[in-house]
Formats: C-alpha cells, structure tokens, sequence
C-alpha cells in the first residue's frame, strides 16, 4: 500500500470490507517501528567494520565527483609536500644549531668569557630555526583550512545530487527502503566522509610523507639506532593493528546497543498508552534497564580498550628509547655523534612512533569512509523514474481540462513476477462521481497510483480528457488533481502555509474562503494566533478530522478539475464527520471525483460504481444497476443492510 492511511475504527464494525482492519493496523504499527529502528542513526553497527567492495573504483569516482574542486587537493599536496619538508628538516637543523651553540660555549668558557647569544654565536641560526617552525606551522593551517573547502564542497555537491536523485526515483524505491535508511545516507555517510577526509586522510598523507623523510634522516645519521627503533616500531604497528581491528568490533558492539535501547526508547514512548492500559509499564522498564546494563557493559570494554592500550603502545616505544639512548651514549662518549645529532635522532623517534600507532587505525577508519561513500553512490546508480518527454515533444492537454478518464485494458504489477491487474477497463463523463470499493488489498489505492502515475502501467492506456497520459510530463498531468488522502499531512509552518501548499501565491482572502468553504475556518480562529498558528511538533495538537479539514481546503485552493477522495473513516467525532462529508460534497461538486469508499452507505448516489477483487474490476455500474445484476456487489450491500 503506497498511502499510509490511519487505522479504521468505526461504528459499522460489521462492515464486510474491513473485516481486516486490526491485522492491518498491526502491520503498520510494526512497519511504524522498523521506520524508528531504521531512523537511529546508528542503526547499522555493521558499518563500523564496513570495508568498500571496490576501493579504487570508489576513489576514483569521489575524485570524479570532485570536480571543479581538485585544485583545493591540489592545494593541500603540496603543502602537505612542503610541510613535510620543513617538519623533517626541522630536528636536523636543531642538531646544527645545539652544535653551534655548544661550539661557541666551549669557545667562550676557553677564553673565559662570559657565554651570551649574538647574531654571529648561535643567534642567526637560532632565528631560522624559528623560521622553519613557523613555516610549518603555517603550512598546516593552509592544509587544513583548504582541506575543509574541499571536503564540505564535496560533500554539498553529493547531498545535492542525493537531493535531486530522490525526486527522480520511482515510489517502488521507496517501498523497498526505510526513510531511515535514505536518510542516513545523504546525512550519517556524508558527514562521515568529509570528517574522515578532514582528519584521516590529512593525517595519512602527512604520517607517510613524515615518516619516509624522517626515516631517510635517522639512517643518514645512524644505521645500527634506525635498526634498533624499527624493530620496536614494528612491534608497536602489530600491536596497534590488533588493538584498532578490537577497538572497531567493540565500538560496533556498543553501537548495536545503542542503536537497540533508543529503537526500545522510542517503542516505549510511542506506545505510552497501549503500555499502561495493559499494565505492562514494570515488563517495559525492565527491557530499557536490561538494555542500559548492556550497553554500560560494551561501552565500558570498549573504552578500556580505546584508553588503555595507548599507553602500551607507547610503553614499547618508550622501551626503544631507552635501548637507543643507551647505545647512542656509546656513540656520543666515542665520538661517533655529536650532542646535536643526539638529540635530533629522539626528535625524529618521536616523529616516526606518534603517527605509526595512528596508520592502522586510520586506514581503518578511511576505508570505513569510503564504504559510506560507496553507499551514497549505490543510490546514486539506482534505476530512476522514465523520464518525462522533452516540453516540446509532450502532449497538451486542451486549455480547460473537462475531466474525462478513460482506462483501457491496463495491467499492472508492482514487481514483474506478479501481475495484480491484468484487464482493467472504465470509462468517467466529467463531473461523474466515481466509487471504488473492495475489500483490504483490492488495489483500489493502486487504480489511484496508476492514474496519477506514481507507478507506470505495463500495458494498455490510461487517457484524460482523450490524451494518453504517459505522453503528457507528469507535472503537466498532476495539477489537474486534488488528492485528500487520510493521512493528512501538515508541514511544519504556519496554518496558512498549510493551507496554501499547493498555490504559495494565494491570498489570505482566499486562503480564508476555502477555509471556510471546508467548515475548518472556525476551528482555526480558536486557535492561539489563528492562521498564523505553527503547526508544531507533528500537529499533535490538531485533530485527525481538523487535519483532513485543512488538507480539503487546501485542494478546494488549488481548483483542481479532478479529486481523489479517501473516505473519512477515521476515529472522529460525528459533528467532525458530517463537516468532513459537506466540505466534500462541496469541493465534489462540478468536478469528476473519484472516492475511495470504505462504507456503502455512502456511494449510492455514485455514477459509477467499481468494485474490486485482487487488483481486478468484478463489476461496474450505478447502485441500482448492480443491485439488479445480484452480484457480489448485492450481496455485500445486503450483507450489511439487511
Ligand atoms: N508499493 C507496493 N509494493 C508492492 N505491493 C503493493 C504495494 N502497494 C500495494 N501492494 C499490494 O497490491 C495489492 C493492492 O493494494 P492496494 O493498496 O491497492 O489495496 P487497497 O484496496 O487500497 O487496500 P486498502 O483498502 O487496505 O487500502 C495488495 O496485495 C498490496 O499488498
């Protein structure tokens, strides 16, 4: 079922085509709570360990997407490039500038002066220490701050294209999706992509480019202290990737947790009263603690994990250092390295361990990244709606449409494997007021999906006022209906806005007459600020029947030459039902309707009546007309009148 229509709770609870209604209501509310589950953005914990299928073809397609925007990479390159440079050479001219200074020390207290910093005994040297430093420094602001750029212009231009894909999908798409799921990918993926590309891949490029130059720069130095750091970096590399793959599973299991006790959260609060009427607030509570107690449990090990193993890794670098440090003491005392190199060495130590405990859990987290990415691109590449004809090779439709439609022979499956309509065929006079009956899964909301081609019919012709529409834009075809559906839906904005949905231009003169002619203009004026009241927080504080009072003023606004109608069946009081019933007798009138009927009683004034049976029309005509063929359709109305 396309429309996600309110559950029917009547009077005539006999009514034979709603034997169904409770088993529906159920399958919604379940359906309602899967759509919960989905929407917690962390709902997918898998994606935690997530790797992309295809990690080069991904890359170079975000590359390709980032066109117009490659000369900002560009950009960081080469100050990444250029900060490595000065990020290496950094520690070597630090040897030569202690060098100097102790030169010039040793010099002083040799000739027994008293030691102070010139231009010409250390000074200079010292300034274009701070020199390199400062370059440095400001290299990695621009990286950063043109990485940014990049990363949120990326990212703009993806939800853009999500966007704009959305609108070209097929209804089928999002039968077979949860809005969650959609939305996770054009909010939760994107931003995981730029941060990642702000912070992971900065880091990774700078980690490799510092660590090969800083490498270079401890073998010039010594090969035997290099040797000795290496087999300890190696170590601390197979420590970290052990620990980051741990860290990765416990964050995913937390996150399962978390994604379980809001999903129960939300259950819980949305069913506040179905809990309490049935007692079961204890059996509630207990499912939330005992979630709670797991997810304490998985967050606490998965902190352990993330905090605690840090100070191992750096324990064994630490163990480098002393090792190293005694043997480069050897070194110093024979003279094989000065004071300077010394203490350059440990710097580059430093420079080499801080990032190599971050790689794996870096690339970790970049190819966690790009499976996001490649999943923004799957519904990038999913089959969109047959595009409209061209403006100019469309049909038209005559300047003032009168309403006639005709469905000829039309078949229909919402998947290929299983057809629903096989033959349908009827014709509508305009004006003509049109019942469609039968019982739950009939296909009386997919007759409505075909006409206003939501979905595409897979053979015969649905016409209106003789132009076949699949030759018209679908826009083109559109306008001519009003739909008023059960499920009214308000936005948040002002009544007036609600009101005006379908003409933004109107009037507050006209949007006023059409309140009024829907019997909902009184309602609204009791309102706090009347038609400029904010419907809030889901129209909460709008009833069901004032809510389908305002979408029927809101069709009586636009005009249309056609209705849809679906029956104001739902809980409303009998005052708000007979307002229901005149706004829409009103707004039928002169206009072809076609109505969605859930009670008899209703449509027997129709001028045509249609009654369906799996996706089939059993029998058409007028009330009496098929009262005298004693069809099915006699013996439902007897059924219940008798
Ligand atoms: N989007 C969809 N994808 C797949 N099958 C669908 C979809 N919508 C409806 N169906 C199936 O098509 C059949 C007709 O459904 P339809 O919603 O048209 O019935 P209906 O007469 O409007 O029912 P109800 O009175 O309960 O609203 C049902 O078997 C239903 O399960």
């Amino acid at each position: 079922m396309a429309w996600n229509k309110k559950p029917l709770r009547r009077k005539d609870k006999q009514d034979a085509l709603f034997a169904e209604n409770a088993r529906l209501e159920e399958e919604r509310a379940r359906g309602a709570i899967e759509d919960a589950r989905a929407m917690t953005p962390d709902a997918q914990p898998e994606d935690e360990l997530e790797v992309p299928k295809d990690t080069l073809g991904t890359v170079k397609r975000l590359w390709s997407a980032a066109k117009g925007e490659r000369w900002r990479f560009g950009v960081v390159i080469a100050a990444i490039l250029l900060y490595t440079g000065f990020h290496v050479a950094a520690p070597a001219y630090s040897a030569h500038v202690i060098d100097v200074l102790w030169a010039n020390i040793q010099a002083a207290f040799a000739a027994g002066r008293t030691f102070t910093v010139t231009w010409d005994t250390g000074g200079q040297e010292l300034a274009i220490y701070f020199g390199i430093w400062t370059g440095a420094c400001a290299l990695y602001s621009v990286q950063c701050f043109v990485m940014a750029g990049f990363a949120e212009k990326l990212n703009l231009s993806l939800r853009t294209s999500i966007a704009e894909k959305l609108n070209r999908l097929p209804l089928k798409f999002f039968d077979g999706h949860k809005p969650g799921e959609v939305v996770s990918r054009a909010t939760n993926d994107l931003d995981k992509m730029s941060e990642v590309l702000q912070t992971g891949l900065l880091k990774l490029m700078s980690a490799v480019g510092t660590i090969i130059g800083a490498l270079i720069m401890m073998c010039r130095y010594s090969l035997l202290l290099t040797g000795i750091f290496l087999v300890f970096a190696l170590l601390s590399t197979l420590v970290t990737q052990y620990v980051s793959k741990q860290t990765l599973r416990l964050a995913a299991e937390r996150q399962r947790y978390v994604g379980k006790l809001t999903a129960t959260v939300e259950e819980a609060y949305s069913g506040r009263l179905i809990i309490k009427s049935f007692n079961r607030e204890e059996a509630s509570s207990a499912e939330v603690h005992e979630l709670a107690d797991k997810l304490a449990t998985a967050s606490r090990r998965a902190d352990f994990v993330t905090n605690a193993i840090s100070p191992l890794i750096r324990f064994i670098i630490r163990l480098a250092q002393v090792i190293i440090a005694m043997v480069a003491g050897g070194m110093l005392v024979g003279g094989q390295i000065t004071i300077g190199v010394f203490q350059a060495f440990f710097h580059y130590i430093y420079q080499v361990s801080e990032p190599l405990t971050q790689l794996s859990f870096t690339i970790n987290t970049l190819q966690n990244a790009l499976a996001s990415v490649e999943r923004v691109f799957d519904i990038l590449d999913e089959e969109e709606v047959e595009p409209d004809p061209a403006v100019e090779a469309a049909a038209h439709l005559p300047a003032s449409v009168e309403g006639r439609v005709d469905f000829e022979r039309v078949r229909f499956g919402y998947n290929l494997e299983k057809p629903l309509m096989r033959d349908v065929t009827f014709h509508v006079e305009p004006g003509q007021k049109i019942a469609i009956v039968g019982a739950t899964g009939a296909g009386k909301t997919t007759l409505i999906n075909l006409l206003m081609r939501f979905y595409e019919i897979g053979g015969g012709r649905i016409a209106l006022d003789g132009v076949d529409t699949h030759e018209l834009t679908r826009a083109a075809l559109r306008q001519n209906f009003g739909m008023v559906l059960q499920d009214a839906w308000l936005f948040e904005g002002t009544i007036a806005e609600n009101i005006a949905y379908g003409r933004p231009d109107a009037t507050r003169e006209e949007i006023v007459a059409a309140a009024k002619m829907a019997h909902v203009d009184h309602f609204v004026r009791t309102m706090p600020d009347g038609y400029d009241t904010r419907v809030e927080n889901d129209a909460e504080n709008i009833s069901q029947g004032q809510r389908q009072l305002l979408t029927i003023a809101r069709v009586i606004l636009c005009d249309p030459k056609i209705l849809i109608l679906d029956e104001a069946t739902s809980s409303v009081d009998t005052r708000t039902e007979r307002d229901i019933v005149r706004a829409m007798e009103t707004l039928m009138h002169g206009r072809t309707s076609f109505v969605i009927a859930h009670r008899l009683s209703t449509i027997v004034d129709a001028d045509l009546i249609l009654h369906m049976r799996a996706g089939t029309i059993i029998e058409q005509g007028t009330h009496e007309e098929l009262l005298a063929e004693n069809g099915p359709y006699a013996e439902l109305y007897r059924s219940q009148f008798a």
